[in-house]
């Protein structure tokens, strides 16, 4: 049986390889440090016409969030698995046969956090977003009130990291899901996430609205 994956099918063209291209950019820059300072003027002119040639195509921000979240399938602007967002590490998550996620990714030195090691904030955004991919894949799109997670040994840059998530289930207006990173057979980070769905009226009311409506 062929796999299904749960966030946006990665694209070779388009919007996604130009996320792709930045990400390529930031990790470059990253590895490079102050070795371009004499070089930093002209990198930043060049940067500054590319700037200005993809802000052409820009509509305004109310347009745009609009655009994004009537786009079908798996948010392709997500932080985490967003094959447009440069800033979205690239993961990919699956969905196991039982329901729950699993995916890997590798991460550069821009989420460096302790020496070599990744920032305990982007572990908890991996966690945070796994987890409420789970529950929309169960049925229950839903915000994240809490998250408790433990970081239990450190990661390091380049290494792959298995995601696994899973929905544990609802009670009432709250959903709640769990989930892990490992490196290889050791466990690094755990999650337990306390969601609300979306279709909750106080949830609705601040979420549905576009900004401009809002406004
Ligand atoms: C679009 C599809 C995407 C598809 C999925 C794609 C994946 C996206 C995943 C990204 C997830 C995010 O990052 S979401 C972004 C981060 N989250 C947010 O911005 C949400 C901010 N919070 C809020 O705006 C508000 O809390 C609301 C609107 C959600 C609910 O407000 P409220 O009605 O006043 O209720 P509130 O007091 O906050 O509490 C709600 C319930 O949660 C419980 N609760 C509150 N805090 C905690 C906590 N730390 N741990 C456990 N439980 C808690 C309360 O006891 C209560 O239970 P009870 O009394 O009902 O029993």
């Amino acid at each position: 049986m062929e796999a299904t994956l749960a966030t946006a099918q990665p694209r070779d063209t388009g919007i996604d390889a130009v996320a792709s291209a930045t990400r390529r950019l930031v990790d470059a820059i990253t590895r490079a440090g102050g070795a371009i300072d004499a070089d930093a003027d002209r990198i930043v002119a060049d940067l500054d016409v590319l700037t200005a040639r993809i802000d052409a195509h820009a509509p305004d921000l109310p347009e745009r969030i609009a655009t994004m979240w009537r786009q079908p399938g798996p948010g392709r602007f997500d932080p985490a698995g967003g094959t447009e967002n440069p800033l979205s590490p690239p993961v990919s998550l699956w969905v196991e046969p039982d329901g729950s996620l699993r995916g890997e990714v590798t991460l550069g030195l821009a989420f460096q956090g302790p020496p070599g090691h990744i920032h305990g904030g982007t572990s908890a955004m991996l966690m945070d977003h796994a987890l409420g991919i789970a529950n929309a894949r169960a049925g229950y799109a839903a915000v994240t009130v809490g998250l408790d997670i433990s970081f239990r040994a450190a990661i390091p840059i380049g290494s792959t990291i298995t995601i696994l998530a899973r929905h544990d289930g609802r009670d009432g207006r709250k959903v709640r899901s769990s989930g892990e990173l490992r490196v290889g057979d050791l466990t690094c980070v755990t999650a337990t996430g306390t969601f609300v769905l979306m279709d909750d009226p106080s949830t609705r009311e601040k979420f549905r609205r576009l900004p401009r409506e809002q406004a």
